[in-house]
């Protein structure tokens, strides 16, 4: 006779393991674990267990990690699948969450960051769009590879975005021929900015990620309040001029109350594309220093490296040959996403307050 009820007992102190071990899970972007509601299918055999996960933010490539410590907690092949699925009503017309990249100062590296931020995140599972924001100095056509290209009208009043590498993309500079744009004023820039953001077909998107123009002065102040962002990124180089650019980026993202995610350290140190050497030619942990100062998580250090350079200028979307430096990026690009959601979830929680009348 089949003892059924002994099965489903065993059974179920399977799935308890199996939960017990998830929410034990720490890393940088799932600090509280793996709860229970993430779990949409599990399929535990005598000798191996097969997950599946609808993750609330982009960390696809969290299903290997996963896998090999479930494996080594449960002590049986373990294999995590993962999907990504955003599960909050969309801040901004069918957009999640809007992030602004900027920088204290030029030629820091922000361009480059905000696309293979925006690549990172779409491979790790997410919907993601560019707007370039840059204005006066609109990088993201050259980068996508899309210097000829021009919109197309989807009706009277919006503009279809581009599409390229799995992005879709809005510029300025697929509209307006680089000398018009620089000579704009202040207001007609951030008039344009609104345009771009608001008469863009975007569709459903995960994160929209805006290439804001470089400084902290009248006119980047202005864009910030017009763009209704969730949070932005402050692009910095280890050198103490731009730490001082930076600090004032944080300074201005506070006055007029915009979460910072985060600070990314760009060309933080040198590899060589030789030898692979490693070295410190702007200095080192200034990035951090100045995330620990002004409590800001530094969320990524980036290395110089020929090979992003050359990807930008090649506009290609992967970094396949540093596996180390795209890796850089998608971890960057997971911690982002996940400050976006604990961010969110902190800020629909309700506080209950009790008092003594
Ligand atoms: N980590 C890096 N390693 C090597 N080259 C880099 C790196 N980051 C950026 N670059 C290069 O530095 C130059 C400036 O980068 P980018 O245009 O992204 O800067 P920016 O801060 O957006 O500039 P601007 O303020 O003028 O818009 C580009 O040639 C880019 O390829």
């Amino acid at each position: 006779m089949f003892n059924i009820k002994k099965w489903f007992s065993s059974d179920d102190s399977t799935t308890s393991e199996i939960y017990a071990a998830l929410s034990e899970f720490k890393s940088a972007e799932c600090p509280l674990g793996i709860p229970k509601e993430w779990v949409t299918n599990v399929s535990a055999k005598s000798d191996s267990v097969e997950i599946k996960l609808t993750l609330p933010f982009a960390a696809k490539s969290l299903s290997e990690t996963l896998s090999s410590f479930l494996s080594s907690t449960l002590a049986k092949s373990t294999s995590v699948a993962t999907v990504v699925h955003l599960p909050d009503a969309p801040k901004f017309k069918q957009i999640q969450h809007i992030v602004l990249v900027a920088s204290g100062k030029g030629g820091v590296g922000k361009s480059t960051t905000a696309i293979n931020l925006a690549y990172a995140l779409k491979q790790e599972g997410a919907k993601v769009g560019v707007l370039d924001g840059d204005i006066y100095g609109p990088s993201i056509p050259k980068l996508l590879g899309l210097e000829d290209a021009k919109p197309v009208a989807s009706d009277d009043k919006t503009l279809l975005p581009l599409q390229k590498h799995g992005l879709v993309a809005q510029s300025i500079g697929f509209l307006v021929p680089a000398s018009e744009a620089t000579v704009w004023r202040g207001p007609m820039a951030s008039q344009a900015l609104n345009q771009l953001l608001n008469e863009t077909a975007w569709g459903e998107l995960d994160y929209l990620i805006v290439d804001m123009p470089p400084g902290t002065g009248d006119i980047q102040l202005t864009m910030s309040q017009k763009v209704p962002a969730s949070g932005a990124v402050i692009v910095t180089t280890p050198q103490d001029l731009a730490l001082a650019d930076a600090q004032k980026g944080i300074a201005m993202f506070s006055k007029v109350n915009m979460p910072i995610l985060g600070l990314i350290e760009n060309m933080s140190y040198f590899i060589c594309g030789h030898c692979g050497q490693e070295s410190d030619v702007f200095g080192r942990n200034g990035g951090k220093q100045l995330a620990m100062r002004h409590g800001v998580p530094l969320i990524a250090e980036i290395p110089l490296h020929t090979a992003i350079r050359e990807q930008g200028e090649k506009a290609q979307e992967a970094l396949a040959e540093v596996p180390d430096i795209e890796l850089n990026y998608r971890t960057c690009a997971r911690i982002l996403a996940s400050t976006l959601y604990y961010q969110n979830l902190a800020s629909n929680q309700v506080e209950i307050l009790i008092t003594d009348d």
